[in-house]
C-alpha cells in the first residue's frame, strides 16, 4: 500500500506536518521516532546515551523498513538522519512511495531548534555559536541524501497549515 513519507533537517517540521496532513488527507500517519521509543522502550536521547549513535541507526533502518513493508497506507515522517544511512535514501523512490523533502533555510532551522535541541542529543549541548554553525555544515552534508525525494516543498515562513496544502497540491 501507499506511503507518504516527509524527510528533512531536524526542525523542519516533519512530525508536525505528518500528524496535520494525516487529518487532511484521512491516511494514518507513523513519526519513525516515536515508533523506535515504543518499539524499544527507550527515548531517542536514552538509545543515542546507552547504545551509542550506530546502535540507534540500525534499529532505524530496521523500523523503516518494517513500515514500509507493512500492508497498511500510511504517512511516515522520518527522523532528519534516516535518509542519509544505511540504503535508506534508495528507499524513497521504491514502489508505491511518495517522498516529500521539507526544505528549509539554516535561519528558520536555527529559530526553530533553539527552542527545541533538548530532546535532540546531536545539538542538546550546543550553544548557539556552535549550534549556527553545525546546522550549517551539516545541513550541506546531508542535502544530497534529502535531495533524493521525489518531491521538494520549501517550508520558510509557511505556516503548518500552508505546508499541509502545498504537499497536498503537489502530490494531487
Ligand atoms: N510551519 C511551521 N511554522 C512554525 N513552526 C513550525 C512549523 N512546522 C513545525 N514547527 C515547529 O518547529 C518545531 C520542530 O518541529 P518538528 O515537527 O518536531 O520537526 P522535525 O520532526 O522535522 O524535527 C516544533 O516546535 C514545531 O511546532
Ligand atoms: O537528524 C538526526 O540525525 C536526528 C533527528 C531526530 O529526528 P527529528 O528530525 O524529528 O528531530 C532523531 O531521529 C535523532 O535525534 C537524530
Ligand atoms: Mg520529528
Amino acid at each position: 500500500m501507499r506511503k507518504i513519507i516527509l524527510l528533512g533537517y531536524m526542525g523542519c517540521g516533519k512530525s508536525t506536518i505528518a500528524k496535520t496532513l494525516s487529518r487532511i488527507i484521512r491516511m494514518p500517519f507513523v513519526d519513525l521516532d516515536e515508533y523506535i521509543e515504543e518499539k524499544t522502550n527507550l527515548s531517542i536521547n536514552a538509545i543515542f546515551e546507552k547504545h551509542g549513535e550506530i546502535y540507534f541507526r540500525k534499529v532505524e533502518h530496521e523500523s523503516f523498513l518494517e513500515l514500509l513493508n507493512s500492508s497498511e497506507a500510511m504517512i511516515i515522517g522520518l527522523g532528519g538522519g534516516t535518509p542519509c544511512y544505511a540504503n535508506n535514501h534508495e528507499l524513497l523512490k521504491g514502489e508505491n512511495v511518495l517522498s516529500v523533502y521539507l526544505r528549509a533555510s539554516i535561519e528558520t532551522l536555527f529559530n526553530r531548534l533553539s527552542a527545541n535541541k533538548s530532546k535532540r542529543p546531536l545539538i542538546a549541548n550546543k550553544n548557539e555559536e556552535e549550534m549556527k554553525e553545525f546546522i550549517a555544515m551539516h545541513l550541506f552534508e546531508r542535502s544530497f541524501y534529502y535531495n533524493q525525494a521525489q518531491y521538494k516543498v520549501n517550508v520558510d515562513n509557511k505556516t503548518i497549515d500552508q505546508v499541509v496544502l502545498d504537499i497536498v497540491s503537489v502530490l494531487a
